[in-house]
């Protein structure tokens, strides 16, 4: 049985994948909750959210990701970064995960990435869960109903938990798999319940495909000013950096919280929804987010909550550091209609420093800004990523090296391009440590970080005094109206001293290590602004 609404000439039959027991089509929210309740695969929660637990894997498995080889992609893809598949690998994980799909339901929605018609591609994503169907529904861009009758995809995603890939047969790592195979324009994602890899690995066929036509996709968050996109300002950042939480700033207006790309007209955001982490989520430090977390339809994915009441406990992290809430962006109050925006006038560089070496705040040069975005220094967040169990310093280029499929100078030289033609002012923010290394120190409070973006977009910290950092080489501002000026230094604000200095010359030596071998790829004006 097939129902929902859907082009005639594009089921999935069409699509050589037959056989399958009922089909739905571009169910709406609240008959996909209906589905995903009667199913067993979560609960209702308080305000008509959807409550649900991942099982083993409550983050996404980068080392179980591959690209299938074909002689198309060969020389583009960054290897060293994403672990090949055969082909017939491939064809045989495809085969074996369509008769796996025999005779059960599925789910499946025709959606858009990209808020800017001229770069959007079309994407067909057939889930086993009803739930990861409302989810990836929530993220991506929903079509208007009446263009569902003419709906064509230009990828699709096949998303199968319950499927079990054989490393031999498959030429894959575990039984985990997510497979992205460009020329058949099919992704295959198996052995994981984890939400996020739906949205990722839209992500990743975006950093591939974009580039080719001179658009810049980007790991990053936007905004714009209120009442002017023009005034726009993106923060790039690893997963747990804060793009979420500081791209939801009531005074400005949200364009998009993970996903974005630069192109001749502007910012535009790939995505029409949020995935907010929501440990230990504050209703007076994060309002907007907070608040989504009793709304209709918002995915709480791996959150404790009372039997009883179905309170949920924002603090208990037994299930997963990385609990997270799915909503569409409309949810945040002062999210943008079009999620679109100006060339970005500010841009953001995040970084989560677990050694509390960085200042909060530095300025940098466009040649600055080139180093960090190719070093992408900053940690990987608990839970995020299978077995990283506390922050763990790392080297993670264009500030998400999981998600890039090519290598990372054309995304550097894309960025340098647009950086000198729109002239943007570079900021590196560290939402990481104060007052010593993770374990002594503390984290950046909110409030500061939140204090010191605004003086940065508003434009009144280019008129502060800023000293040179004798390690670093970059602009720290001296003092900031609102912020306690010794957090500006964080070399006050350590007890020791000398371990201030020995942890960073260490750090030094670590950037410089990492930089040497972007060093034959880049210009020599970035070759000066290397560190050590
Ligand atoms: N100074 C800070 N700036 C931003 N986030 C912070 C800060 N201090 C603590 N946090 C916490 O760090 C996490 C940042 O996560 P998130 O915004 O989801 O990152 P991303 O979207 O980059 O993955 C949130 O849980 C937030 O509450
Ligand atoms: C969805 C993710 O992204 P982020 O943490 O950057 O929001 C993820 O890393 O799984
Ligand atoms: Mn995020």
């Amino acid at each position: 049985m097939t129902s929902g609404r859907v082009n005639p000439n594009f089921r999935l039959e069409d699509q050589g994948i037959a056989g399958l027991g009922n089909v739905y089509y571009n169910l709406m929210e609240p008959a996909l909750m209906e589905a995903a309740v009667s199913r067993g695969e979560g609960r209702l929660g308080q305000g008509g959210t959807f409550l649900v637990t991942t099982g083993k894997f409550t983050g996404r498995s980068p080392k179980d990701k591959h690209v299938v080889r074909t002689p198309s992609v060969e020389d583009t893809i960054w290897w060293d970064n994403n672990a090949a598949m055969s082909p017939e690998g491939f064809d045989t994980l495809y085969a074996d995960m369509l008769a796996h799909m025999k005779g059960k339901d599925y789910y499946v929605q025709d959606l858009v990435g990209g808020a800017d018609p001229a770069y959007a591609i079309n994407v067909r994503v057939v889930s086993e869960l009803a739930w990861h169907n409302l989810f990836i529904r929530h993220l991506l861009r929903r079509p208007e109903r009446e263009a569902l009758d003419g709906f064509m995809a230009d990828f699709t995603i096949i998303n199968c938990p319950s499927f079990k890939a054989d490393p031999e047969r498959h030429n894959c790592r575990s039984d985990t798999v997510i497979a992205l195979n460009f020329d058949k324009k099919l992704i295959m994602i198996g052995g994981t319940e984890y939400a996020g890899e739906n949205k990722k690995s839209v992500f990743t066929l975006l950093n591939y495909l974009l580039p080719e036509k001179g658009v810049m996709p980007m790991h990053c968050s936007a905004n714009h000013a209120k009442d002017n996109p023009v005034d726009a300002a993106i923060f790039f950042g690893l997963s747990g950096t804060g793009k979420t939480t500081l791209s939801a700033d009531p005074n400005r207006t949200l364009i998009g919280d993970d996903e974005h790309g630069w192109s001749d007209r502007g910012t535009f955001n790939f995505e029409g929804g949020c995935y907010a982490k929501t440990i230990n989520l504050s209703p007076t430090a994060e309002p907007e987010i907070y608040a989504t977390c009793s709304m209709f339809g918002t995915v709480i994915e791996n959150m404790v909550y009372d039997e009883e009441t179905f309170e949920l406990d924002f603090e208990d992290a037994s299930l997963t550091q990385n609990m997270r809430c799915a909503y569409p962006l409309d949810y945040i109050s002062n999210a943008s209609e079009t999620a679109l925006g100006g060339h970005p006038k500010n841009i953001i560089l995040l970084t989560c420093d677990a050694y509390g070496v960085l200042p909060p705040i530095s300025r940098l040069t466009p040649a600055q800004a080139m180093y960090h975005f190719l070093s992408g220094f900053t940690s990987k967040t608990p839970g995020t990523e299978r077995g990283v169990v506390e922050p763990e310093p790392t080297f993670s280029t264009c500030f998400g090296a999981p998600f890039m499929p090519r290598r990372p100078e054309v995304y550097g030289n894309l960025l340098r391009e647009k950086i000198a033609k729109h002239g943007a002012t570079c900021w590196l923010v560290n939402t990481g440590w104060t007052g010593g290394a993770y374990g002594t120190g503390s984290r950046m409070p909110i409030k500061a970080t939140r204090a010191l973006l605004t003086a940065a977009l508003d434009g009144s910290l280019n008129e502060a005094t800023f000293r040179k950092d004798p390690n670093f080489g970059f602009e720290v501002p001296v003092t900031v109206p609102g912020v306690d000026a010794t957090l500006l230094d964080p070399r006050a604000t350590w007890a020791d001293k000398k371990a201030y200095d020995a942890q960073a010359s260490k750090l030094v030596n670590m950037f410089s290590e990492n930089f040497a071998k972007y060093l034959p790829y880049i210009d020599d004006d970035v070759k000066a602004a290397a560190i050590g």
